[in-house]
């Protein structure tokens, strides 16, 4: 373990001095794209503006023949494409055991490291894996001159990283946030399903049975289900090891790309929990997590209308039958200043929030 008096310090000589706080920048949605797809690449500079971050993908989903495609790709999309004020970019790197990831790390931020916002790490096991990135991110950033740091997200997909991801949250000052990986995580733990992200029918609860007229359980008579959610215990915890370190929780990606309903569904339940965004696969998906990561109107007029009653944030007040207190009052100024954020990079959305 680092001493508290060093943590700060950078791990290279000529490296930028690490981050005190971690920038809340509104990143609803993490739009990945494939750098080594010229159709998805050629799209990257109308999406600018769209999308909270725009996240070129140098691992899975990647074929191993366009790996070094992919990198070059996204060398040239950070050197071409301006992402102005209100757009992040991000990648993802090969997983640390991979023979890519080397050449990804050395090539991207020597030769683009001031452009890079975030680098995302699969597969990160435990602090060591974040250790490891931390140091060797001072390195290249001292040989490239890069100004400022750059922050490294964690995807949270294995079980052993499950176990460790309070200590992953803490391991550097460097840490932006950590994603949920559902499907590697799903294979690590040897869950059943074979869906990326989402519910699975069979994870139920079942209502109990009614009573026949001798006035036994009747288990033959229709009974209600209810999906229960499989990610639950997983976001939470991910959540609390998050905000324990003042990093953030983001919901990761939902396979089904034309079930948008359920997508919905899925990002909301992340959003009530804590989380701040969610990966988007495909353009459909991007305005879902605009919708879904932004309080909506009637939250932010009622948490309005509590500031109001509560200037100081002290004591307790009845509004429309409901009592609200010094916790009630912080629970909307959460709203409240995610709102704010958000309305700065959105003139709809601030439009949206004034008129609530
Ligand atoms: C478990 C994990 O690790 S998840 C993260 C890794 N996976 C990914 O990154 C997947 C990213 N997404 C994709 O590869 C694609 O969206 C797919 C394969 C899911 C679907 O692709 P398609 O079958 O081409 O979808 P579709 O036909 O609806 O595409 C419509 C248009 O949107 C484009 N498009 C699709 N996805 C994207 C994207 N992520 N970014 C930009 N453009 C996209 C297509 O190129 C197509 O363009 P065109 O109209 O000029 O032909
Ligand atoms: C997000 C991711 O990489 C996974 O679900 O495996
Ligand atoms: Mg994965």
């Amino acid at each position: 373990m680092r001493s508290a008096k060093d943590f700060f310090a950078p791990l290279a000589v000529g490296a930028p001095t690490p981050v005190t706080e971690v920038p809340a920048r509104p990143s609803r949605m993490i739009h990945f794209f494939d750098p080594s797809n010229p159709k998805m690449a050629a799209k990257v500079p109308d999406m600018v503006g769209v999308s909270d971050v725009l996240l070129g993908n140098l691992e899975d989903a990647v074929v191993a023949d366009k790996k070094e495609a992919a990198r070059e790709g996204l060398v040239q999309i950070a050197k071409d494409v301006d992402f102005g004020e209100h757009t992040q970019l991000w990648t993802r790197i090969n997983s640390l055991d991979s023979p890519w990831v080397l050449d990804d790390l050395t090539r991207l931020v020597t030769e683009v490291g001031d452009q890079l916002d975030v680098i995302m790490v699969p597969k990160v096991q435990g602090p060591e894996d974040i250790h490891y990135i931390d140091r060797i991110l001072a390195q290249l950033e001292a040989k490239g001159g890069v100004q400022r740091p750059i922050l490294v997200h964690a995807i949270l997909e294995t079980a052993r990283g499950m176990a460790n991801v309070e200590e992953i949250a803490g391991a550097s000052p460097r840490m932006q946030g950590i994603s949920l990986g559902p499907a590697d995580l799903a294979a690590d733990r040897r869950m059943k399903t074979t869906r990326v992200g989402g519910g699975h029918p069979g994870y139920l609860v079942r209502q109990d049975p009614a009573k026949g007229l001798d006035g036994a359980p009747d288990y033959t008579g229709e009974r209600s289900v209810f999906q229960q959610d499989l990610w639950h215990y997983t976001i939470a915890r991910m959540v609390d090891a998050c905000a324990m370190h003042g990093i953030f929780p983001f919901y990761g990606p939902f396979g089904d790309i034309k079930d948008t309903v359920a997508c919905e569904d899925q990002f909301r339940n992340a959003f009530l929990l804590g989380c701040v965004g969610a990966w988007s696969l495909h353009p459909v998906q991007i305005e879902i997590a605009k919708k879904v990561f932004s309080p909506t109107a009637e939250d932010v007029a009622h948490a309005r209308r509590v500031k109001e009653a509560m200037p100081d944030g002290r004591g307790a007040v009845m509004i429309d039958g409901k009592m609200e207190d010094d916790a009630s009052f912080k629970q909307c100024m959460v709203v409240l200043e995610l709102a704010e954020r958000l309305s700065a990079n959105d003139p709809e959305l601030a439009t949206m929030y004034e008129e609530a």
